[in-house]
């Protein structure tokens, strides 16, 4: 008897992997969209996680931004009944006055698939984001200009969230829903020549880092280069949760009683640590790290080493920090 496709087993070990770091008794919810890659991850959860005794159910988040949406997720839930998951469709509302459509819809999605695993006793949530995506993620991001945390990409897990299938292609899950003789909804956001456009006419960054830079790049540089990026982005968290650990012994260091810093020990530190202990200091006293930008942190640093008198920086939240007697107090 011959065994699963290639690609089917190894869907299948990513998502039996990520089972094994769980609590024992944790369920799972797979986010899907009805697109190939989660899908797959669909077809693969509904495999493994009752051979693994876990409960799993699928959750499908109807944004409501385009025409025929509803359809396309009650196919999706559909789509999971079949594997044998129990799949529910939510509704959304966006608000899309908050941070353009796609960063609404990204955030109203998440909060429903918190809720959802709220509701269903904490589960963990798998998405389907793949090696593909991180390397488009890692790609976005340099070309933004970004430091190690924000270049480190995607995490494996984070709170409630998992990506069993970072590691494995996106082609080899294309492979797995046809061997499963599952049908993917293509969403056309996705295409670089589709509808949904920048304000100037040109395609969305996404969209075009997917249609044509990394295209581009592997027929420069050879097919490892998706591959190449994610490792990359594993080096950078790594850097990065140092870096990090580095700047709290710095930040409780400098912290005196009043919680005010002592800004002779913070300039003796190397910049990256001084800057990330600035920015943690920040967020301590209450600015919203969403609001909180490059020029924040600047401007923090420059009353630490370049101080001439300069009066305080504003900062986001309606905090200010100003510096008296060689300390700073935010
Ligand atoms: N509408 C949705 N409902 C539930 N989960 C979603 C939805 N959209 C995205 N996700 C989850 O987030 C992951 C990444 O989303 P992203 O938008 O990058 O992928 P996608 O292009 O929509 O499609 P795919 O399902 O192929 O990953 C998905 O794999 C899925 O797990």
């Amino acid at each position: 008897m011959s065994g699963p496709h290639p690609s089917v087993a190894a869907a299948r070990n990513a998502v039996r992997a990520l089972l094994a770091e769980l609590e024992p008794a944790r369920g799972v919810l797979v986010a899907c969209s009805g697109g190939a890659d989660s899908l797959a991850l669909a077809a693969a959860t509904a495999f493994v996680a009752p051979r693994a005794g876990r409960a799993a159910g699928a959750v499908v988040v109807d944004h409501a931004l385009q025409a025929g949406s509803a359809e396309v997720a009650a196919r999706a839930a559909d789509q999971c009944r079949g594997l044998g998951l129990e799949a529910r469709v939510v509704r959304v509302d966006v608000d899309i006055a908050l941070g353009g459509p796609e960063g609404a819809a990204r955030a109203a999605r998440y909060a429903a698939l918190e809720a959802a695993s709220r509701e269903a006793g904490d589960a963990v949530v798998l998405l389907g984001h793949t090696l593909d995506d991180q390397a488009e993620t890692v790609l976005l991001r340099l070309a933004r200009g970004s430091g190690a945390r924000s270049l480190a990409g995607m995490p494996r897990r984070r709170g409630v969230f998992a990506r069993p299938f970072l590691h494995l292609e996106r082609a080899r899950l294309r492979e797995v829903v046809d061997a499963v003789g599952l049908t993917p909804w293509e969403d056309p956001t996705n295409a670089v020549d589709g509808p949904a456009r920048r304000a100037d006419g040109g395609p969305l960054p996404r969209s075009a880092i997917r249609g044509r830079v990394l295209p581009a790049l592997t027929e420069a540089l050879g097919p490892g280069v998706p591959a190449s990026l994610a490792r990359s982005a594993d080096l950078l968290r790594e850097d990065a949760d140092a870096l990090d650990a580095f700047a709290a012994d710095l930040l409780s260091t400098a912290r005196g009683e009043d919680g005010s810093l002592d800004v002779e020990i913070l300039a003796a530190a190397p910049p990256a640590v001084r800057r990330r202990a600035l920015r943690r200091a920040a967020l301590d006293a209450g600015s919203p790290a969403g609001d909180l930008a490059h020029v924040h942190v600047e401007a923090l640093d420059a009353l630490v080493t370049g101080y001439h008198g300069q009066a305080g920086v504003d900062l986001p939240g309606g905090r200010r920090a100003v510096r008296a007697c060689g300390r700073l107090t935010l």
